[in-house]
């Protein structure tokens, strides 16, 4: 579905991301591991466009979005949901869901029935939904800047910390939904501090440092390395 060939990101003199290769098939949940500063947000705002990348190919489903813009990838089906969440705190839950579906904004039929659907799935935006997303809980605004990315109908979710800042028993309701999204057919690529929960919804992990992919396997054979010392820093992975 998605392939990644070579891709390099810089920022001035910082080489980021050294020239990776990797793949993700359809319906897959693909875990991008690695400590701080390793390369992981770099890739996935080149892949979303959001960065530019300075060498490398990015192809969806056959089609060639190597230096697309963010707009254009949007359309061919990758959503986003960035590490900031970036829900607008003055608008309603209803107004944000909205907004996600700006690609789609002519069909208001389907927009309406998608709406009910991830009302459906997050039961508290429903009940939320004339509130300022700025008074939602993180976990319930992480909810939010989810259900906006999927306004948009993507074929591949991109996820950047979906778990940061919140409480364990938040975080986990979060990797369950996760994990559901993958049940249903969506391609995944999140990127996680959390190792072992992430390893346990994921299919497969690659693992980078420096800017290079350093491990990759099963989400079991990465499992069974020892991250933490290697790889991971000062991370904690209680693996
Ligand atoms: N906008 C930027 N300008 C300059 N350097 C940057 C910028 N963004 C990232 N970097 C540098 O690029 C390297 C990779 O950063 P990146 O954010 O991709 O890593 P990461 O693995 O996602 O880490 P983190 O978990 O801390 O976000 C780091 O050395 C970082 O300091």
């Amino acid at each position: 579905m998605l392939e990644v060939q070579g891709l390099q990101v810089s920022y001035g003199a910082v080489k980021a991301v050294r020239g990776i290769h990797f793949h993700l098939k359809a319906g897959e949940l693909l875990c991008l591991l690695g400590a701080n500063g390793a390369g992981k947000s770099s890739t996935l705002k080149a892949i979303a466009g959001v960065q530019k990348a300075s060498n490398g190919s990015l192809w969806l489903d056959g089609q060639d979005l190597s230096g697309a813009r963010p707009e254009q990838i949007a359309r061919a089906g990758i959503a986003v949901v960035p590490e900031t969440r970036d829900v607008f705190p003055d608008m309603s839950v209803l107004e944000n869901l909205q907004l996600g579906a700006w690609l789609h904004r002519r069909d208001t039929a389907g927009n309406k029935v998608r709406l009910e659907e991830l009302y459906a799935r997050f039961p508290p935006l429903a009940q939320r939904r004339h509130q300022a997303a700025g008074t939602l809980s993180g976990g319930e605004q992480q909810m939010l800047s989810i259900a906006r990315a999927l306004m948009s109908r993507p074929r591949l979710l991109l996820l950047d910390e979906p778990s940061l800042g919140l409480a364990p028993a938040i975080s986990q309701q979060i990797f369950a939904l996760i994990a559901q999204l993958k049940s249903q057919g969506l391609g995944i690529l999140l990127i996680e501090q959390n190792v072992q929960q992430a390893l346990q919804i994921a299919d497969r992990a690659l693992v980078m440092r420096l800017g290079q992919i350093v491990l990759q396997g099963t989400a079991a054979e990465v499992a069974q390395q020892n991250l933490s010392a290697q790889y991971l820093g000062e991370q904690p992975c209680n693996l």
